[in-house]
């Protein structure tokens, strides 16, 4: 079988993932096809169905799962989150490669999978910048700021095991944490060779 390694961008909420995903879509356009998870937290202002996510019921996701249609799932924030089969080979089928945006509970369970995809996780330079900026982009309430918050602490420590990402990118400067990403990207071989 001959395909493209996928890409799993993951790290705490507020620490840029999306900015970087949308940046390097955006700078090589046909090359990169985001995988569209299911999920039951609420859309956003400008949020779109079907492309930033499929926003649906928890009784959905969990029929879903009861069929063997997800990878994986996790609970994030007190909100369900999947990444469907269909989400990733519809992005494989187009010859794209697969960014995944997840979180450390999907990497773990990525893992268990045969997807093989590079691990880059995307962390923020302290927790006090990475409150500064979930408070800044206006989208939680308190509470869901402080779930966040709480499992970002969690995620920081995590990501720092060993063998866990391949790489881990401090996004302090976002010009430099893009020229980093660019460059693990092309330092790895993405395009998976025919097997004989
Ligand atoms: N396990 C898993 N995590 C996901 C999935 N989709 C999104 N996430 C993670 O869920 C968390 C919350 O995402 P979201 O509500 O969009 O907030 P944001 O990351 O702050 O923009 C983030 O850590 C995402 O990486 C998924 O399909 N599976
Ligand atoms: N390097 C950076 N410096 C300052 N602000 C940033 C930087 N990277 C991202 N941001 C801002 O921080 C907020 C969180 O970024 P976002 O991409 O939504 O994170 P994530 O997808 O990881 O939750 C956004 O408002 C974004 O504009």
């Amino acid at each position: 079988m001959s395909g493209l390694r996928p890409v799993v961008l993951s790290g705490p909420s507020g620490a840029g993932k999306s900015t970087l995903m949308k940046r390097l879509m955006e700078d090589h356009q046909g090359v990169f096809g985001f995988s569209v998870s299911h999920t039951t937290r609420n859309p956003r202002p400008g949020e779109e169905d079907g492309k930033d996510y499929h926003f649906t019921t928890r009784e959905a996701i969990e029929e879903g799962i009861s069929k063997g249609e997800f990878i994986e799932n996790a609970e994030f924030s007190g909100n369900m989150y999947g990444t469907s089969k269909a989400a990733v080979e519809d992005v494989l089928a187009k010859n794209l490669i697969c960014i995944l945006d997840v979180d450390i509970q999907g990497v773990k369970r990525i893992k268990e999978t045969d997807l093989n995809p590079i691990y880059i996780s995307i962390q923020p330079p302290s927790m006090e910048i990475l409150e500064k900026r979930l408070r800044d982009r206006q989208t939680e309430t308190e509470e869901s700021l402080q779930k966040r918050l709480e499992a970002a602490r969690i995620d920081m420590e995590l990501s720092k095991e060993p063998g866990v990402f391949d790489i881990v990118i401090v996004n302090d400067d976002l010009d430099k944490a893009y020229e980093q990403l660019k460059d693990i990207l092309n330092e790895t071989e993405l395009h998976v060779k025919d097997k004989q």
